[in-house]
C-alpha cells in the first residue's frame, strides 16, 4: 500500500475543539458505515443509523487496495489533445502496461469483480477481446479465470468463415469480425476492452456474441468517458473501473468532478483503510472558482470531496474528521448550514480561522475518510 505523504492545500494541523457546530461530540463513537445503502446516498438526509455500523477488517483493506488502485491507475493516465482527430482528448492507457506494479494490480481487480460478481455457478467460460487494447489484458484475465480467450478483430484479419458486424466509434466507422463456431452455444461470455466510448465498439462486439450463440454475462472495461453515454447502447451489466472527466487536460490524471490539483500535492490519498482528501476549496472542476455566498462556497467544497470519496470507492458518510478552514468566523455559521447537509452523520472536526486561504477563498475543507466496503473486491 503507497504511503506517500498527505499534502494538503497549505495548512498545518490544527487541534481546535469545536463543540458548537455539526460535529462528533467528545465520547460519540466514531460513525462510520459499514454498509452504505444500495442507491446513492442524498447527503442532504441525515442517517441516523451511522454510528450504529461498522467495518469488518477484510471489507476495508478489499476496499482500499480498490480505492488506492483507482487512484493510482487514474493517475498513470495520460491524455492528448486532437488524437487520432482534432476534437478528441484521447485517453492513453499504455503507462498502466509500463508499470508492473500496476499492470498486476488492473488484472487483480478485474479478476476479483469476475469472480465476486458471477461465483462458481455463473463463472464465464470466454472473455472476448476487442481489438487491439483488448488484448492487452483480455488473455491474462482468461487465464486467470480458467476460461477462453476469443479474440474479436478489425475486418480482413481473421482466416477462415467470419461473422461481421459494423459499428460507429467515438473518431469514425469501422467493421469487427469474429470466427465463426469460436463460441458455443449457450456459452456464458464476457467482453473486455479498455475504454467503452460511444459504446459503438462494445455493441457491436455484443451482437456478434450473440449471433454465435454465446450468453452475454456483461461487459468489463477498464475506463468509462462518462459522458458520451455509451453504457445505453448495450444491453447487458457493465463494470468500469474508473470512469474519466468529461474535459480533462493534456498530462492530467485528476478525478473526475474534483478540481485539478494547484501544487505539489495529489487530490487523494489512500492508505491502509484511510483515505485523506486534500483541502478542497470552491472550485470547479476546471479549478475555476466558485461566485457566489460562503453557503454556495462551502457546498462547492463539499460536492469536490464528494466527489473525490466516490471516485475512491468511498463515500460521504464515511468521512471520519473534516478540518475546516475559513478566514472570518462571522461566517460560521452560514458554513456550518451547508456543512451539516452534506456531514449529517457528524463527524469529529475542527474548525479554524486562518489568516488566508489560496487563491483568496473564504473557506477550505479537508477530511478523512474509510475506504468504501468493498463490495467489488
Ligand atoms: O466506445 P467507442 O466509441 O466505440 O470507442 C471505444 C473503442 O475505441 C478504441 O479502439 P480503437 O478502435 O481506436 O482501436 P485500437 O484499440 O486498435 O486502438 C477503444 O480501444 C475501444 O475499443
Ligand atoms: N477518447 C478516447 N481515448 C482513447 N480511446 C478511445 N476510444 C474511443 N474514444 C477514445
Amino acid at each position: 500500500m503507497s504511503g506517500q505523504p498527505v499534502s494538503t492545500a497549505s495548512h498545518p494541523p490544527h487541534g481546535h475543539p469545536d463543540n458548537t457546530g455539526p460535529s462528533t461530540q467528545v465520547g460519540d463513537k466514531a460513525s462510520t458505515a459499514s454498509h452504505p445503502p444500495p442507491h446513492k446516498p442524498d447527503p442532504t438526509v441525515a442517517d441516523n443509523n451511522a454510528s450504529k455500523r461498522k467495518l469488518s477488517p477484510a471489507a476495508t483493506s478489499g476496499a482500499a487496495e480498490l480505492a488506492n488502485l483507482k487512484i493510482r491507475l487514474r493517475q498513470a493516465l495520460k491524455q492528448y489533445k486532437d488524437f487520432p482527430s482534432p476534437g478528441i482528448l484521447f485517453e492513453d492507457i499504455l503507462p498502466i502496461f509500463a508499470d508492473p506494479g500496476l499492470h498486476e494490480a488492473l488484472l487483480r481487480a478485474l479478476e476479483l469483480h469476475v469472480t465476486q460478481s458471477y461465483g462458481e455457478s455463473q463463472k464465464p467460460d470466454v472473455i472476448v477481446g476487442l481489438e487491439a487494447r483488448g488484448f492487452l489484458f483480455g488473455p491474462s484475465l482468461a487465464l486467470r479465470l480458467g476460461a477462453a480467450f476469443v479474440p474479436v478483430r478489425k475486418q480482413g484479419k481473421l482466416p477462415g468463415p467470419t461473422e461481421t458486424a459494423s459499428y460507429q466509434k467515438e473518431y469514425g466507422k469501422d467493421f469487427f469480425q469474429i470466427q465463426k463456431g469460436a463460441i458455443k452455444n449457450g456459452q456464458r461470455v464476457i467482453i473486455v476492452d479498455d475504454i467503452i466510448a460511444t459504446g459503438g465498439s462494445a455493441s457491436a462486439a455484443g451482437s456478434l456474441v450473440r449471433k454465435l450463440g454465446g450468453t452475454l454475462l456483461g461487459y468489463v472495461f477498464m475506463l468509462e468517458l462518462d459522458f458520451l453515454k455509451g453504457r445505453a447502447k448495450l444491453d447487458a451489466p457493465v463494470y468500469t473501473l474508473i470512469s474519466s472527466q468529461e474535459k480533462g487536460k493534456e498530462g492530467d490524471a485528476q478525478s473526475a468532478e474534483g478540481p485539478e490539483t494547484a501544487g505539489p500535492y495529489t487530490q487523494a490519498i489512500a492508505t491502509g483503510n484511510t483515505i485523506f482528501v486534500s483541502g478542497q476549496i470552491p472550485a470547479d472542476s476546471e479549478g475555476k472558482l466558485v461566485e457566489g455566498s460562503i453557503a454556495d462556497k462551502t457546498e462547492a467544497c463539499c460536492k469536490n470531496i464528494q466527489a473525490i470519496l466516490e471516485e475512491a470507492g468511498s463515500a460521504l458518510e464515511r468521512v471520519v474528521k473534516c478540518n475546516v478552514f475559513i478566514t472570518d468566523m462571522a461566517n460560521f455559521s452560514e458554513m456550518n448550514g451547508v456543512y451539516e447537509k452534506y456531514f449529517a452523520h457528524k463527524p469529529a472536526r475542527s474548525c479554524v480561522a486562518v489568516y488566508q486561504l489560496p487563491k483568496g477563498v473564504p473557506v477550505e475543507i479537508e477530511c478523512i475518510a474509510l475506504a468504501g466496503e468493498g463490495s467489488k473486491l
